[in-house]
């Protein structure tokens, strides 16, 4: 049968924001039909992929028609007739026709839709489900599910700096009981909030966003819930932090200003002190964004400090570009980074940088955005890219809940053939 391209349109839809994002539509002349939809974030590093924007007042200025407009009109009509297996050709294909540096004649919300959706329709016009398709044969190692369960910073208008607090089951036999160990201690923390009567209303990942005291204070509800819940913090379930440093340094440079959470102004030394403290007293695994992203001395003193023990992850340093992680690899900057499908554009480039960390050692963390939609291409990509963890929210919200239900049906579908560690 035939697998070429017959058509690619695309719809303006809405996120777990409330705010549009683009969902786009590919047809093969073998009569399969794919739909993709794109994530949008909002605590953003600043060299990420740009995401078009209409202006104006529709939408408060954040409507996506041109972006729509940009598959109707010009993408769909240089895809035509493409062999829909060419993901690279595709992918470069629109890289080409956009121009620019950071995809900002077409927008990176246009050409990722277009590109996830020519996945999907591939793989099921192989016959395979996504993740063999992307991944190969011996795609079976489901991702560790680091869930979000205190949300601050950007994520929650409470007192909290740090913007995510996640908890990682690495302790259990499975990716559906690890699942259910983050979702019962979701409930207990919520039991441990009332108590203290702090507020139980969530953040955009899902995550609690109380006002407490301290990112400190954050910290210890957390490990209190898991002890409640019946868990050993640090055996069964460690802490993963997202500082989003950015958020809390203003010129994203040295300078950090934690007065929120009653730290106060420091320098990056003063940081790294405080941080020690931490992962010497609690079970910290893994430490994102530190420091903010333009201090890349920070970077390269936090991972010689704490890069024996921990993972460091690069996220709004590194924005999924291979020019970045290149530099971060060769400084020394982080051991890990974070791997977001938007803030690159298409799937090939995000292919790219998970080899290029697998290449230098690296560990690579899969992750959603804050803005999402039900779409669970992330689950299927997260399986592919092998990279034994992955984060996408909470357990309440529906967008997020979608990937974890997907990935609970990869394992059942792979019967024993399944593996969950977390190294
Ligand atoms: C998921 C994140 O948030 P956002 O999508 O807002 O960048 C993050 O910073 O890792
Ligand atoms: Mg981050």
């Amino acid at each position: 049968m035939n697998n070429t391209i017959k058509s690619i349109s695309s719809l303006e839809i809405l996120d777990s924001r409330g705010n549009p994002t683009v969902r786009t539509y590919v047809e093969l002349n073998n009569g399969i039909r794919s739909v993709a939809s794109v994530p949008s974030g909002a605590s953003t590093g600043k060299n990420e992929a740009n995401e078009l924007r209409d202006g104006g007042k529709r939408y408060g200025g954040k409507g996506v028609q041109k972006a729509v407009d940009n598959v109707n009109n010009h993408i769909a009509k240089v895809l035509i007739g493409k062999n829909v297996n060419d993901q690279k050709d595709i992918d470069y294909s629109m890289i080409e026709l956009d121009g620019t540096d950071n995809k900002s004649k077409l927008g990176a919300n246009a050409i990722l839709g277009v590109s996830m959706a020519v996945a999907k329709a591939a793989a099921q016009s192989s016959g395979l489900p996504l993740y063999q398709y992307l991944g190969g044969v011996n795609s079976v190692r489901i991702p560790v599910p680091c869930m979000n369960i205190l949300n601050g910073g950007e994520h929650a208008d409470n007192s909290v700096d740090f913007q995510e607090f996640m908890l990682v089951p690495h302790g259990a036999p499975s990716f559906k009981e690890g699942l259910r160990y983050v979702a019962e201690t979701f409930h207990v923390l919520k039991g441990v909030l009332k108590k203290k009567g702090l507020a139980t209303s969530v953040g955009d990942e899902g995550g609690f966003a109380p006002n407490c005291e301290s990112n400190e204070a954050a910290i210890e509800l957390i490990i209190d819930a898991i002890e409640k819940t019946g868990y050993k913090p640090g055996i069964d379930l460690s802490i993963a932090i997202d500082s989003a440093a950015n958020s809390f340094s203003p010129n994203l440079d040295d300078n950090y200003d934690l007065s929120w959470s009653g730290l106060g102004k420091m320098k990056t030394a003063d940081l790294l002190e405080k941080s020690a403290e931490w992962i010497d007293k609690y079970p910290i695994i893994l430490w994102e964004d530190p420091v903010s992203e333009g201090d890349w001395d920070g970077y390269v003193s936090f991972t010689k400090r704490f890069g024996d023990k921990i993972e460091v992850v690069g996220d709004d340093n590194f924005v999924t570009n291979t020019k970045y992680i290149k530099k971060g690899i060769e400084l020394g900057a982080c051991n890990s980074a974070l791997i977001k499908l938007n803030q690159i554009g298409t799937v090939t480039e995000t292919i790219e940088a998970v080899r290029m960390c697998r290449e230098a050692g690296w560990r690579y963390f899969l992750s959603h955005r804050s803005g999402e939609t039900e779409d669970t291409f992330l689950a299927d990509f997260a399986v592919a890219m092998d990279g034994g963890h992955l984060k996408t929210g909470s357990a309440c919200r529906g967008e997020r809940i979608a990937k974890y239900n997907r990935l609970l049906e990869i394992e059942n579908e792979l019967r024993g053939r399944s593996e969950y560690r977390w190294k």
